[in-house]
């Protein structure tokens, strides 16, 4: 469809729109976990990017990972108000490998897409026509709107439009910055692969002509693309849907239950996991019992979970809510809770 588009000449100019009013939100993440079938992202876009004549993206709903990918290879990006974008690969354990990672910086600079591809953040239409994502945003009918400014421009070049052309906006320090950012990114990353590999692959933009940076893309993204962690990350994504849908065999359902307020509750067994329930619990305000048998473990729990208490409380400029937890080795001892339980 695309090609007949490109290549029939009584077509002047193009327009790319979503169904159902949604643009595009990216690859179907199952298929990331069997060998990759269809037309090939990089290639759909280079294509489109390299047309002669005008294509317009019409961005309704979302356009997430490799839809935003697409829109960037199109020349004019016409958004509705209500549209979200985004690239936010990094949450699955990847990149945005379709050439987002080398085109969002040439569009609106390093700073910004450092900040929207290591955090994934999704943008709203008017933060995209803000950073220049966009070029225009509506309230209206945005297929018809694109239509209208596709037959607008139907007759000029797309050449200066073509992103992957574009220098990448200078910047006073790119090592002190790509540095700086880096560290802030490891420290938050607490030793995930992706968002470093994210400050890398726009490293390669902000300093190596395009062909080069999409190399570099395409090598970090085979290191992330077979990892363990882009598996589990991908498996969190459905997990955290599935949850949705939890059910007990009495056909309880989480979203259908009136929730009951917890204000006392019983760990059992302090060890790593133990402790930090417990830790989490007097950090939600509930009161505590702290239950081990084991002396030993008991008195090492003690210390771990006081000093957790107090390196939480001291960040969030609070008072350690060391009063509502109270320590006991006596198992027969157990009382009534709301909440018990324990690894
Ligand atoms: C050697 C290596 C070489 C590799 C070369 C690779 C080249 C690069 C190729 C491709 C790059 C492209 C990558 C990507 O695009 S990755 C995907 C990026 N997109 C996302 O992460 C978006 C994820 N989805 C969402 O954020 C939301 O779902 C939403 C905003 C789109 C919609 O939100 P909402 O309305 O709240 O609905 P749900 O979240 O509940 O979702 C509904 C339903 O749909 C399923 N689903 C959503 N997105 C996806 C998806 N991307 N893939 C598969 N399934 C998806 C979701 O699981 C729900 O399903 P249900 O629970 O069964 O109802």
């Amino acid at each position: 469809m695309m090609d007949k588009a490109l290549s029939d000449r009584k077509v002047k100019s193009v327009v790319i729109c979503g169904h159902n009013g949604k643009f595009c939100g990216g690859a179907d993440i199952r298929e990331f976990s069997s060998p990759l079938t269809g037309p090939l992202l990089i290639p759909v876009i280079q294509g489109v990017e390299s047309a002669a004549k005008p294509v317009v993206a019409a961005i309704e709903g979302v356009a997430l990972g490799g839809g935003l990918e697409l829109a960037l290879g199109c020349h004019y990006r016409i958004a509705n108000s209500k549209a979200r974008l985004g690239l936010p690969e990094v949450h699955l354990g990847l990149l945005p490998g379709a050439g987002g990672s080398q085109r969002l910086p040439r569009l609106i600079g390093v700073p910004a897409a450092l900040d929207l591809i290591t955090t994934g953040r999704h943008v709203t239409a008017a933060e995209a026509l803000q950073l220049g994502l966009v070029d225009r945003v509506t309230d209206r009918n945005t297929v018809d709107e694109a239509v209208k400014f596709a037959l607008s421009v139907a007759d000029q070049s797309p050449q200066s439009r073509r992103i992957s052309t574009f220098p990448c906006p200078r910047h006073p320090d790119l090592d002190a910055l790509f540095e700086d950012v880096m560290q802030r990114v490891r420290q938050r990353a607490r030793g995930a692969l992706a968002p470093v590999a994210c400050v890398r692959a726009v490293r390669a933009a902000a300093t190596l002509p395009f062909p080069q940076g999409m190399e570099r893309e395409r090598e970090l993204m085979a290191t992330l693309f077979t990892s363990g962690q882009a598996r589990a990350q991908q498996y969190h994504f459905f997990a955290q849907r599935a949850v949705g849908r939890w059910s007990m065999p009495s056909g309880a359902r989480w979203d259908k239950t009136k929730p009951v307020a917890v204000h006392k509750a019983m760990v059992i067994g302090l060890g790593t996991m133990g402790r930090g329930i417990a830790v989490a619990l007097v950090q939600a305000g509930v009161s505590v019992v702290a239950m081990e048998t084991n002396e030993k473990q008991l008195t090492d729990a003690k210390q771990a979970i006081s000093s957790m208490l107090e390196r939480g409380a001291k960040r969030r400029g609070v008072a350690p809510a060391l009063d509502k937890i109270r320590y006991s080795s006596d198992h027969s001892r157990r009382s009534r809770s709301a909440l018990t339980g324990g690894p």
